[in-house]
């Protein structure tokens, strides 16, 4: 039988890059002469990769955006962060306990984010943890991202595993749309970037902490999906 898989999303779910996010973002929008985004905007910006960040900072502030002006600031988003990583972006209590616990049983592990595919390499080298995940999909890996569910299901495809024995692992209302969507249990995160809490867009468990994501948990839920 194929092994299974867990499927983590990135920013907000396995690492806290919060504050490198929102530096090179007000990195950007300062070239723009647009206000700096704080904690509360980043979350409202936040899970859609760069570009809609910058774009969702501009409509807050009633700012119109040409597509070379939008094209331009993109650029200055991601050379400042680039240049930056890892830059204070940490792993998650619990994280690299949860990826040694379900290695060890023998399970796949996969990366599904919509950060760019080089960022996010180079962001999960920097921090050490590559060698953990058999696939890392960002937004432009495929021509479909989040929450369309092809992301996730060519994500395990692409990490030799099973869409029937597969569990996502989130923090957003884009997460658990796509699990979703793909028919695939999610246990959503209560640490990461959300405006609402995730409790409301109702994913198979919620947890606060990693030592939670217990194997027990894991083979529930995919038992559960039929898997
Ligand atoms: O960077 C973003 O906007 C979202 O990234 P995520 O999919 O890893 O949460
Ligand atoms: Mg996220």
């Amino acid at each position: 039988m194929t092994r299974p898989i867990i499927v983590f999303d990135l920013d907000g779910t396995l690492v806290d890059t919060a504050p490198d996010l929102l530096d090179s973002l007000n990195h950007s929008l300062a070239a723009s002469e647009l206000a700096a985004v704080d904690e509360a905007g980043f979350k409202r910006f936040v899970g859609h990769g760069g570009r809609v960040m910058i774009e969702r900072a501009h409509a807050a502030q009633r700012r119109s955006l040409a597509v070379e002006e939008h094209d331009r600031l993109l650029k200055l988003f991601l050379d400042h962060y680039t240049d930056n990583i890892p830059g204070k972006s940490r792993p998650y209590p619990g994280v690299v306990d949860a990826i040694a616990r379900f290695e060890k049983a023998g399970y796949l592990l996969a990366v599904c984010t919509n950060k760019y595919e080089a960022n996010s390499v180079a962001l999960i080298e920097a921090l050490g943890l590559a060698k953990h995940f058999a696939a890392i999909a960002g937004q432009d890996t495929f021509v479909f991202r989040k929450p369309d569910p092809r992301h996730l299901v060519e994500t395990i495809r692409l990490a030799g595993g099973d869409p029937h024995r597969a569990l996502m692992v989130g923090d957003s209302q884009t997460d658990i749309d796509t699990a979703k969507a793909a028919g695939i249990p999610v246990v959503a995160v209560d640490f990461g970037y959300t405006e609402r809490h995730v409790r409301e867009f109702e994913p198979s468990a919620v947890i606060s902490h990693f030592d939670a994501l217990t194997l027990d948990l894991a083979e529930r839920l995919i038992a559960a999906a039929g898997g």
